[in-house]
């Protein structure tokens, strides 16, 4: 490649265009994510497009459905999207990472009064849904033979109208199903917003998703942990110090008052309270829990 090709190329591909829904359950976090990393992207009323000023990131806002196929076509290079989504379309895209928003769950439910007990309930009957890619495939390796109708939303209205006996659609709360007198039956699908890629990338908007990588999830860590300082009498220390991982080990400062220390640490949202009720036996006082915002391991 001549000198001038490869700085076309390097022109072309020296700016990642990502893709994320315009408006719906999964922009604010999504624009949130990009703003935590640092980024800066204006979000103009009625803007499709729009660059960052200080990453070399494009950013593209579109319905949520259309988003692998973008991402397939090299469209976009990388897009924001609910695994939900991506296991509809079945398009040719890499998963890169899990966001840890967006959670919800694929379910099948019937009528509060139906009697379920197990998949064949469903044999023979209609369900409604708008993912029937997922619906088939679930039914076909149960062996059932059901109906599949497809809507593009307000699904759990459909047995009430008499248009199916069954759903499928996304839950979270519960609260939707529970209003329309629906009880959730079967779990198809755990879902929440995942990083796609295009399965080509050049080396160049590798090496700029690797870098926009690094900073989600130094995001994501410093969301799952919290800092932690507390003061310690120092004969507890021992006991006070296995209890607390630190991401090397705790740091250990004296107080000013003789025979008592400081301690700091990070602890993990998981194991949190848990490891804080310990704490507090052995011994532990003013313990403060401060929140991280990014962390670097
Ligand atoms: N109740 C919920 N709780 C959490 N996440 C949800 C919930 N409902 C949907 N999601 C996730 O958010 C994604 C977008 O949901 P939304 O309802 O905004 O989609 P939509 O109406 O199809 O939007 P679009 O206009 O972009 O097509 C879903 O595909 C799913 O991954
Ligand atoms: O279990 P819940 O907490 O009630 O959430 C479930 C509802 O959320 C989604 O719809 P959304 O509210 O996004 O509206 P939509 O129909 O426009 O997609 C989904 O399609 C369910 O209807
Ligand atoms: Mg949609």
């Amino acid at each position: 490649m001549s000198t001038t090709n490869a700085n076309n190329q390097s022109a072309n591909n020296g700016i990642l265009k990502i893709a994320i829904q315009k408006s719906g359950r999964l922009h604010d976090d999504s624009m949130k994510l990009l703003k935590e990393c640092g980024i800066d992207v204006s979000n103009g009323v009625n803007k499709l497009k729009s660059e960052a000023s200080n990453f070399p990131l494009e950013v593209f806002f579109l319905r949520d459905d259309d988003i692998p196929q973008y991402v397939e076509d090299a469209v976009a290079d990388i897009g924001i999207v609910g695994e939900n989504v991506v296991y509809e379309k079945k398009k040719k895209v890499d998963v890169v990472e899990k966001l840890g928003f967006g959670k919800c769950r694929l379910s099948i439910a019937v009528q509060k009064g139906d009697v379920y007990n197990d998949v064949s309930f469903l044999e023979g009957k209609r369900i409604a849904t708008s993912y029937p890619v997922i619906v088939k495939d679930f039914l076909n390796e149960k062996g059932i033979n059901a109906e599949i109708h497809e809507i593009s939303g307000s699904v759990e209205i459909a047995p009430g109208i008499g248009l199916a006996q069954a759903i499928c659609d996304l839950v979270s709360s519960g609260s939707t199903l529970f209003m329309n007198g629906l009880t959730e039956v079967e779990t198809i699908l755990q879902s929440q917003a995942i990083l796609i890629k295009n399965t080509q990338l050049s080396a160049e908007q590798q090496a700029i998703l690797n870098k926009l990588l690094f900073r989600i999830q130094a995001v994501k860590k410093a969301k799952n942990n919290k800092y932690v300082l507390l003061n310690a009498p120092n004969d507890q220390l021992e006991q006070i110090i296995s209890l607390l991982p630190g991401m090397k080990s705790p740091t250990v400062l004296p107080l000013a008052e003789k025979g008592w220390s400081s301690v700091h640490s990070v602890i993990s949202e998981s194991t949190f309270w848990d490891i804080i009720e310990k704490l507090k036996a052995a011994g532990a006082q003013g313990i403060l829990v401060v929140p991280i915002e990014k962390m670097i391991v």
